[in-house]
């Protein structure tokens, strides 16, 4: 063993930064060496002894790797606080999700979870609405917030856009968004979209009496580009923009996050592409740690999953996301690869559920996820026989029966749009 980094007999201090990880050794490589190489990579250490590392140096900033589990190939490191630059999140994650996960020496390699210290935590600001100011802004309470996706994704011009927005709006959704690769194309411009979109949200406000929130996605080349879209979003008299989280990059949010101290927006977190390194459940970072980012850096609502409709993601590690967004303090739960989390006080995101979902499905997804959540559906509005608008109020019947604790069908003797949906999706 190069390094004495292997110390079960310690126990991490308030100010360390803690990771959970899934390690599989490559061929010929014993599991603790694997770990002493791993710990050693992500902190201070290089593959051959180095002159430059006195004791002294390693003494002091040398990673513990303080639980070690070679049947279930679980490790867990506590880092302290001086490897890192608090404030940032790429500085961390070139540590302790960086060259570790090239390394030959693993076959596999994958951060399950990161538990911040107080330290770090007090470096971020998290989300300036979350949960609450969300609430407090749309004027929803006690019931889930009802969402739609324009579709088709892209294709639809800026006038046509509105169009579907306001029918979804006038149907009874209270965002729209756009979608995950619509940002400024030539058929349907950032700025055109935005006015047109907004426009008509207030119309429908108008009309309906409720409050209807556009979320349009500000995802750009650059960080300049993409505060430049918000500032017309706040010109415009916007109070929501959208990121695409993972094609953006952590230093786009977090400069994102500051630029809501002026622009007042709230940031909706689409997560497409975080499976590139999510989704091997052996291999990468999870989508814990995702979350718990984007909670840290203070973006307001976050896709997590719909458990129900098309993306990957079991039960329980939906709910696990869920709970990461809402608890003050997350409770640790070792079969999930869930380390505790205190979040100082940081306030919770909005838990999005997104992918798939149809106003058949609203029963399983309230008795799932409760009310805390924001129930989005992209075809299942669209794609109703009676069109955009019929869609909408499909899930807001939807809704209220589920609430009320009656059946669908039963709500259905009197609610044709719902009727409409359950024989579209219910009879296939
Ligand atoms: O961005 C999203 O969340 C998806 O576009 C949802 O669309 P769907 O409901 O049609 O799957
Ligand atoms: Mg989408």
């Amino acid at each position: 063993m190069r390094r004495d980094y292997i110390d079960t007999g310690y126990s991490p201090k308030d100010t360390d930064l803690t990771c959970e990880f899934h390690i599989e050794p490559s061929a010929g490589v014993n599991f603790e060496e694997a770990a002493t190489h791993m710990a050693g990579e992500s902190s201070i250490d290089s593959w051959t002894e180095i002159a430059t590392l006195s004791p002294e140096l390693a003494a002091r900033l040398k990673p513990h790797v303080f639980y070690v589990d070679e049947g279930s190939q679980t490790v867990r490191v506590a880092y302290s606080e001086e490897l890192f630059e608090l404030g940032s999140v790429p500085q961390v994650l070139s540590a302790v999700a960086g060259n570790i996960l090239s390394m030959k020496v693993v076959e596999n390699l994958r951060l399950q979870d990161i538990a911040f210290p107080k330290s770090m935590l007090r470096e971020f600001k998290g989300p300036k609405f979350g949960l609450l100011g969300v609430r407090k802004l749309t004027g929803v309470e006690g019931r889930p917030l009802i969402g739609t996706i324009v579709k088709p994704k892209v294709g639809l011009n800026s006038e046509k856009h509105a169009e579907v927005a306001y029918n979804s709006f006038a149907g009874g959704c209270d965002l729209v968004k756009d979608d995950e690769n619509l940002t400024d194309q030539k058929f349907n411009s950032f700025e055109k979209r935005a006015e047109l979109t907004l426009k008509l949200a207030e119309k429908a406000e108008a009309e309906t009496g409720e409050r209807k929130m556009y979320i349009c996605n500000i995802t750009a080349p650059t960080c300049k580009e993409m505060i430049r879209r918000m500032n017309v979003l706040k010109d415009l008299g916007a109070h929501y923009a959208m990121v695409d989280i993972v094609p953006a990059g952590w230093t786009a949010l977090q400069t994102l996050r500051e630029e809501v101290e002026d622009t007042d927006l709230v940031l909706h977190a689409h997560r497409c592409m975080h499976s590139a390194y999510t989704r091997n459940p052996r291999h990468g970072i999870s989508m814990l740690v995702v979350a718990k980012l984007c909670r840290l850096i203070g973006l307001d609502q976050l896709h997590i999953g719909t458990v129900v409709g098309k993306m990957h993601g079991e039960k329980h590690e939906v709910l696990n996301l869920r709970d990461e967004c809402v608890l003050d303090n997350v409770p640790a739960d070792e079969s999930q690869h869930v380390l505790a989390q205190d979040w100082g006080g940081l306030k919770p995101m909005f838990p999005v559920a997104s992918g798939g979902l149809a106003p058949t499905m609203i029963p399983d997804l309230y008795s799932i996820f409760g009310r805390d959540i924001i129930m989005q559906f992209g075809g299942g509005i669209h794609a109703h026989p009676m069109g955009t608008a019929a869609g909408a109020t499909a899930c807001r019947q939807a809704l209220e029966a589920t609430l009320e604790g009656v059946s669908l069908q039963e709500y259905a003797k009197k609610h044709k749009e719902l009727e409409v949906a359950l024989d579209k999706w219910l009879k296939k």
